[in-house]
């Protein structure tokens, strides 16, 4: 069976790190994994190509991919765009929404030979291994009515925070089934103290927890989360949250993990189609200098391999040569300290090539 797995460089740095992502794809299909790659544009690579962020083309191809690798969309050439739904960062929402991928799966994991890159103390993050399940289709990003306007003279913009008891509801669902085959503990970050939406999110948690007796539930509000993340981030494991405020603290993770470039994701729907990205953006301060850490991706592709192919195997794989690469002491830039050899992208990519070839 050939599953078909699309491609989506989009912008910045995104052809740079998906290149090396690939790379490590094509060797899983040397292993006998049947895969087919295909490529697409979207973000600014889709507008000027097609005028669209998202192709009409490149969502037909999505809809039938079992999978996609995505890199990342955006940059400051399309930021003065009149028009919002041209912008880059629309296309990515918009494969999102259209492929209904609600579940954002962060995982946040201090590989034990990057302990002096975290922004934290050696002590604070070893062993730190956390999960942030995020909302990924609905909430402040989606909601209407959004806009700006003219009100009694002046403009004002305006967008609206919306979960419906279904979305969250779902989004609970594999947060707490998460926390069952981990530790058992679920925090639910939300600003229940402010706003009624988020009442509801807490209340439809908390009614949810009864189907799982061996989750222990807590909440936390979102200003406090960020607060204990960078104070004492091992308390938590799974943190389940809406789409903004996941968003935020999974970029604040990341750098409890020594960088951005370290954080892959998993968007999922509830067929188990996938897409998978790393967390970053496009880095427009560092594309085509060879300085993007192409590690979040290519441990995107070990998630690919893990929730929508079935592959668990291969995905430790991936996971282990990542290891034996950075035990080897080579760093892109956004990782390197003393003692460390820096490298560039490609190296990067290549050396953990080569060291996925030697597992077995
Ligand atoms: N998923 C996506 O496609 C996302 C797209 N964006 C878009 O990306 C553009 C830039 O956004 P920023 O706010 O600057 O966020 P960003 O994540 O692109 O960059 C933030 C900082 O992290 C660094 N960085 C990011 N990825 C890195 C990597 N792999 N290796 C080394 N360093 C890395 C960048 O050089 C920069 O200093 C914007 O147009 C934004 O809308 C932002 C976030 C996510
Ligand atoms: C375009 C943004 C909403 C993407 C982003 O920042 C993210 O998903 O982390
Ligand atoms: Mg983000």
């Amino acid at each position: 069976m050939s599953r078909k797995i699309l491609v989506l460089p989009g912008d910045g740095i995104g052809p740079e790190i998906t290149a090396e992502a690939v790379k490590i794809l094509n060797a899983c299909r040397d292993t006998g994994l049947g895969i087919t790659l295909e490529d697409g544009l979207v973000g600014g690579a889709g507008y000027e190509a097609f005028g669209e962020p998202l192709p009409a083309e490149t969502l037909d191809k999505a809809k039938a991919a079992d999978a996609i690798l995505l890199g990342a969309v955006g940059g400051p050439q399309w930021d003065k765009l009149e028009d919002i739904s041209k912008r880059p960062e629309k296309g990515l929402l918009g494969l999102r929404k259209n492929l209904n991928l609600f579940g954002n799966l962060r995982p946040a994991l201090l590989y034990p030979q990057l302990a002096e890159a975290s922004s934290l103390k050696p002590d604070v993050v070893s062993g730190l291994d956390i999960m942030i399940v995020r909302e990924l289709t609905g909430g402040i990003y989606f909601g209407q009515p959004r806009g700006i306007e003219e009100r009694d003279g002046q403009r004002v913009g305006f967008n609206t925070y919306v979960y419906s008891e279904s979305e969250i509801e779902r989004i609970g669902r594999v947060a707490f089934e998460m926390a069952k085959k981990r530790s058992g503990r679920l925090c639910s970050v939300d600003k229940a103290n402010v706003l009624e939406v988020t009442m509801l999110w807490r209340e439809v948690m908390e009614r949810l927890s009864a189907d799982y007796p061996d989750v222990e539930l807590s909440h936390m509000y979102v200003d406090n989360a960020a607060m204990q993340l960078v104070r004492a981030p091992k308390q938590f494991d799974v943190i389940v949250t809406g789409n903004m405020f996941g968003d935020i603290l999974s970029d604040a993770a990341a750098m409890l993990t020594g960088s951005i470039g370290m954080l892959p994701s998993a968007s999922l729907n509830e067929s188990g189609q996938g897409m998978y990205e790393p967390c970053h953006g496009s880095a427009p301060d560092i594309a085509g200098k060879g300085l993007a850490n192409p590690l979040a991706t290519i441990l995107s592709v070990a998630m690919m391999l893990r929730y929508t192919l079935n592959e668990s195997a291969l995905a430790e794989r991936i996971e282990r040569a990542v290891g034996s690469v950075l035990d080897e002491g080579l760093r892109t830039a956004d990782i390197a300290y003393e003692g460390t050899r820096k490298v560039t992208t490609t190296e990067m990519g290549d050396a953990v090539l080569e060291a996925f070839r030697a597992q077995r």
